[in-house]
């Protein structure tokens, strides 16, 4: 089983992650770690801190020679701007005089849409900010970094993933459009939106623009593909064991995600059942699949098809044309506090979605097959798929080695 955890505030000193249960003898390298951090950055519409952002990355334990070593993997990611809050996110006492004078001032205008208001209830602080520290997405940084390293494991089993943005606000990539492939990805990256549509992209583009120009946001959809995935990653015995409830979940902790679609997911909802399952046929000793409306998943399991998973990002809550809210310190109307923020960060989702669907398929990858160190769980891996009986067998889409 793996486990992972995040610490860190958006502007404290810095992020932490840890990532427990993988095998040893998975290569671990601060390049690629930071490229997925960089790719974090990218997208059309985010705001002035990703210009500066350095994401230092250290690795503090877990690692030898560029390989994992089977013990806790742990990473830290410096922020650059962390010497401007040193008073404001001091974990000693500061005078409240030079707290408020500064930065440190009490934010009691809480934005609707963010944390501030329902987390100063629940954790009883009379202002926002001790709040939207832990709720800003700037911890997704640390998540992207399990991530890559999560993907780095799926990788030596032959499961590549890539991510790319369907819609941002009202403009979306035609039905029906080629699917980017991993091979596809500094294509994807190249693009301003992370759309593998050039002519969509522009229309993002001009979408965008004019939101930015109104002093508004947007949201949009991103999607993750998974390739060379076995069948029978997840289980259809129970609800906490299916790989779709398990990837909903970790989608749907990504700040602002509203809504996950696995396969054509809602789309499906509008067909026949004649016209939504994909059927199955014969094809010289091995069974096909004629489409892949499901998504890669049929009762909570890996079907060993292209796994595909949607999800829904809503517009960004710190709206420049600040929204209307109340001021807690004087029970008066007032607009919203606004700081710097992202116009969309819709592209920006997908690489956080790629991670955390990445984290997924690692555990459950380890759930079944098990292993110490990547060999065993390699070999693991093969044994399995070398005992599924003749009959029962289907294709194993784009795996290496199929
Ligand atoms: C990559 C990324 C960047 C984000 N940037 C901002 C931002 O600049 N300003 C903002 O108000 N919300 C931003 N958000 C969304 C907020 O973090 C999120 O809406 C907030 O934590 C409340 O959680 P909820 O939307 O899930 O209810 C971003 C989310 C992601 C995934
Ligand atoms: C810092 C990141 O995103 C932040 C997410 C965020 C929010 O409210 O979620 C608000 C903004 O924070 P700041 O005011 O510090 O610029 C974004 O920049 C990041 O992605 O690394």
């Amino acid at each position: 089983m793996l486990r992972w955890l995040t610490a860190g505030e958006s502007h404290g000193p810095e992020l932490i992650a840890v990532l427990e249960g993988l095998p040893a003898g998975v290569p671990v390298s601060l390049d690629a770690i930071r490229a997925d951090l960089a790719r974090r950055k990218l997208g059309y519409g985010r705001g002035a801190r990703m210009k500066f952002e350095q994401d230092a990355l250290d690795i503090s334990g877990g690692v030898r020679h560029g390989l994992s070593l089977g013990s806790p993997i742990a990473l830290r990611i410096g922020n650059t701007e962390w010497p401007k809050w040193v008073d404001v996110m001091s974990p000693e006492p500061v005078d409240p005089e030079v707290l408020n004078s500064g930065r440190g001032a009490a934010l009691t205008r809480p934005r609707p849409g963010h944390a501030d208001l329902v987390g100063m209830q629940k954790y009883g602080f009379d202002e926002a900010r001790p709040v939207l520290e832990r709720a800003s997405a700037r911890e997704t940084a640390a998540r992207v970094a399990l991530g890559a390293v999560a993907k780095s494991f799926l990788d030596e089993l032959g499961i590549t993933l890539v991510s790319h943005t369907l819609s941002i606000g009202p403009v979306r990539v035609p039905e029906g459009s080629p699917l980017p492939r991993p091979s596809d990805v500094d294509t994807l990256d190249a693009d301003p939106l992370r759309c593998f549509d050039p002519a969509t992209s522009e229309r993002m583009v001009a979408e965008v623009d004019a939101a930015h120009k109104d002093g508004d946001t947007l949201g949009g959809v991103v999607e993750v593909l998974a390739y060379g995935l076995p069948p029978g990653l997840g289980s259809h015995v129970h609800w906490d064991r299916k790989l779709d409830a398990q990837l909903a979940a970790a989608l749907m902790g990504i700040q602002a995600i509203k809504g996950v679609e696995i396969g054509d997911g809602f789309l499906t909802t509008t067909r026949r059942g004649s016209e939504a399952h994909d059927e199955l046929v014969a094809d010289d000793g091995t069974i096909l699949r004629t489409s892949d409306k499901a998504g890669g998943t049929e009762g909570g399991m890996s079907t060993g098809g292209v796994l595909r998973v949607r999800a829904g990002m809503k517009p960004i809550a710190t709206v420049p044309h600040a929204l209307r809210t109340v001021d807690v310190a004087t029970s008066e109307a007032a607009p919203a506090h606004h700081q710097r923020s992202d116009v969309c960060a819709v592209p920006a989702a997908g690489v956080v979605a790629e991670a955390m669907v990445a984290l997924v398929l690692a555990n459950a990858v380890l759930e079944k097959f098990g292993g110490d160190s990547i060999a065993e769980t390699s070999r693991n891996l093969q044994g399995y798929l070398d005992a599924i009986p003749a009959n029962l067998t289907t294709e194993r889409a784009s795996a290496p080695y199929a």
